[in-house]
């Protein structure tokens, strides 16, 4: 488990972390989201101990990483894939982790061919490719055979048979009851990976949320299509919704977009009428459009998703945010 507590790292003149909260359990694959610049990698070199926190503070298994008994079999991480020594073999790099952390050489065959590197573990690293190099340090990181797992953008440079087999690997891990953090600024990808997010804006939380809570949030209303669609919206209305003709459709067609009540209620009020539906389709906006919302005004958008909000901000801090995350748009980004 790794549990982050008013975690804030200052540089002159800039704020990289900002009092950030948040935890991530063991068992899920918990993508850490936020734009360029936000954040991610200086709060996992302050969970690793590469930087020391200018307040707050970051636990691993309870604990500060300097603190940890045998770190490498607590924690593993891939910070940055270049950081082999381009003159060494595969084999030769990892041996000299394993000597210098009491892990017998049995380990560095089984992690090699784990991470597909056996056939080549005898080459040179400066050879490698980009990808072969991700592997290497996914290698290095699985060493110990941690129960915490860090990847600070794993995919970058993937191409996208490296992205599915990064995908599978991390969601193994964490199937097996690891706890699993992976970096990225790309929503489209940790949709696909991550069942828990943690999102970032200049350096602060936004949100800390399941995917799938993230996608209720942004449910933008419901698509019906009736033969008898007017009798239908002078029903949904008198129930309490709000109903227009769906947009780009011809008014008085066949096709409403209701909010304000959800499909279950909506097939029921119907079916009581004796109304036929052709059609009753939930919609949500993209969980890419959803991020890009939440991430293009990062204090605009912050109170309502916090599952844990941040104290009151200090009396220089920024001014505080609205208590309502808008209401999407209607009829934007049908997933
Ligand atoms: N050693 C440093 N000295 C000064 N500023 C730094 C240092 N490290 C990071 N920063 C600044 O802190 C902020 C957060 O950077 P960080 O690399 O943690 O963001 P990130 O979310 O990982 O970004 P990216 O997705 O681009 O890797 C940035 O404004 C960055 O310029």
């Amino acid at each position: 488990m790794i549990e982050v507590e008013q975690l804030t790292k200052r540089y002159a003149g800039t704020v990289a972390v900002d009092r950030l909260s948040f935890q991530v359990r063991p068992g899920h694959v918990t993508g850490f989201l936020g734009p360029n610049g936000s954040g991610k990698s200086t709060t996992m070199r302050m969970i690793l101990g590469l930087d020391a926190p200018t307040s707050g503070r970051a636990l691993v298994n309870g604990r500060p990483y300097p603190s940890l008994t045998r770190p490498m079999h607590q924690v593993g991480a891939l910070l940055d894939a270049g950081a082999a020594h381009g003159g060494r073999s595969a084999l030769d790099h990892l041996h000299c982790l394993a000597r210098s952390n009491g892990i017998g050489l049995a380990r560095v065959a089984s992690v090699l061919e784990q991470v597909g590197l056996a056939g080549v573990a005898r080459r040179q690293v400066g050879e490698f490719s980009l990808g072969m190099r991700q592997r290497l340090g996914i290698a290095a990181a699985l060493l110990g055979d941690p129960g915490v797992l860090l990847f600070d953008e794993p995919i970058n440079g993937l191409d996208p048979e490296g992205i599915r087999w990064i995908r599978e690997l991390l969601r193994a891990l964490a199937a097996q009851g690891r706890t699993v953090l992976v970096s990225s600024h790309l929503m489209s990808e940790m949709a696909l990976t991550a069942d828990r997010l943690v999102i970032v804006g200049r350096g602060r939380l936004i949100a800390d949320t399941s995917v799938a809570e993230l996608a209720d949030r942004f449910r933008t209303g419901v698509l019906v299509r009736s033969p008898r669609a007017e009798r239908l919206a002078g029903l949904l209305r008198a129930a309490g919704a709000t109903v227009v003709p769906e947009p780009g459709r011809p008014a008085g067609g066949d096709a409403l977009s209701v909010t304000g009540l959800d499909a279950p209620r909506i097939g029921e009020l119907a079916a009581r009428e004796g109304v036929a539906l052709h059609e009753l389709t939930p919609r949500s906006a993209s969980l890419e459009e959803a991020y890009l919302r939440l991430t293009a005004d990062s204090v605009q958008y912050r109170a309502d998703l916090l599952e844990h909000p941040a104290p009151p901000p200090a009396a220089t801090a920024a001014p505080t945010a609205p208590s309502a995350v808008p209401a999407p748009a209607p009829g934007r980004g049908v997933r």
